[in-house]
């Protein structure tokens, strides 16, 4: 049985200090660890549920593998060995086969309209290999306008997922093919101007998923986002660094960088040395009174030929990951550290003002 549809729950976004969780014996783990208090839902005040992603696509595009390799810490080659989603479960993973424009029974509407309507953010996974091109974007669209006619607010992004079985071309061109084929479609709907979509090429297989599912997170941020720029931006051009970028540590998702431009070596560098310093920590972490102090209390820097790397705890799920080039170190460690502590203070005060 092939299932069509999935649903994710936001994953755990804890930034509460007084959480101290011993990590399993062999476990993979940052210092971060999931609680119940999430960065995500503390964010959204008119509303006691958590904010939820919904992850949606024909069967096989890639959905479960997504949720897994990014909140589950899976590698990609396992997602080989997934089993189709069956039920709806805890994570709200319902049925496939299941085309939501087209429902029947009263317990599905119900069920669905209660899923859209506490959704911010709803994914819809295309892969671009398989030749069921009109039929994932007839769903697509059906889904569309299913989920607005519930929750005019939410907002849609398209992953034109397994990019890295496609090239550069044919990414280009998949993309405009899309936008256009659904534009034309919401045009005859007359809800062009009323429904914006966002279109992304993502793979499992490098870090463009972990960079598109970042900018998806950002959007359930939005009161804390700019705020957390401009302490980033003042902290680069103080320390002449090249750039800044603040990470949740599980999962391993950026949620704000400084305004200077993006480019993905330097994201993909940042994420690295996050990996290698977590491998790291889990080989010379150490625990005194069974309390776990965190692998990146004191700063890490890492040098690659004329780059540095550094690498900050702000809590227990936060970490400021940045990079300098060498020859620009006219500040010492000292001021860089002087400044992180300015850094990590103005974090904290905009987080207690948006009562995270
Ligand atoms: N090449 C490539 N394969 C991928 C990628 N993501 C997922 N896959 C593969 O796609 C296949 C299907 O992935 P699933 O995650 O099970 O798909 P799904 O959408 O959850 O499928 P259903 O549970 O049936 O709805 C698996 O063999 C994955 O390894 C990717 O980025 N690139």
């Amino acid at each position: 049985m092939t299932h069509e549809v999935a649903t994710l729950e936001v994953p755990e976004w804890s930034i509460a200090a007084d959480t101290t969780l011993k990590p399993e014996p062999g476990s993979r783990q940052l210092s971060a660890s999931p609680s119940s208090a999430s960065l995500l839902s503390a964010n959204t005040s008119t509303c006691n549920n958590k904010p939820k992603i919904l992850l949606m696509g024909l069967s096989k595009s890639g959905k479960t593998s997504i949720r897994n390799v990014i909140f589950h810490k899976m590698s990609a080659n396992e997602t080989q060995f997934l089993d189709p989603t069956h039920k709806i479960d805890k994570l709200w993973d319902f049925p496939g086969k299941l085309d939501i424009s087209h429902l029947r029974d009263k317990e599905d509407t119900s069920t669905i309209e209660k899923i859209f309507e506490e959704a911010r953010v709803l994914i819809f996974v295309i892969d671009p290999v398989e030749e069921k091109h009109s039929i994932a974007i007839d769903r697509l669209h059906g889904t569309i306008l299913e989920a607005y006619k519930i929750n005019p607010k939410i907002k849609f992004e398209v992953f034109i997922h397994k990019s890295d079985s496609i090239n550069e071309d044919q990414k280009i061109d998949n993309i405009r093919e899309m936008t256009h084929r659904i534009n034309r479609k919401l045009m005859s709907a007359g809800l062009q101007d009323r429904i914006l979509i966002s279109f992304r090429t993502t793979s499992i297989y490098d870090h463009s998923i972990f960079e598109a599912m970042s900018i998806v997170c950002q959007q359930l941020l939005e009161n804390i986002l700019s705020p957390f720029e401009n302490i980033l931006n003042a902290f680069v051009s103080s320390n002449k660094m090249e750039k800044a970028f603040i990470f949740d540590l599980h999962p391993k998702i950026f949620i704000a960088t400084d305004s200077s431009t993006f480019d993905m070596p330097t994201y993909e560098l940042c994420c690295d040395m996050l990996d290698l310093i977590a491998d790291m920590g889990c080989i010379y972490q150490e625990y005194e009174g069974g309390e776990e102090r965190g692998v990146f209390s004191t700063c890490s820097v890492i040098k690659l030929n004329d780059t540095l790397l550094h690498l900050k705890q702000i809590n227990r799920h936060l970490a400021l990951v940045c990079i300098q080039m060498q020859q620009d170190t006219a500040c010492t460690q000292g001021i860089v550290d002087y400044n992180f502590q300015q850094l990590k203070h103005g974090i904290q005060e905009v987080l207690k003002v948006a009562n995270l």
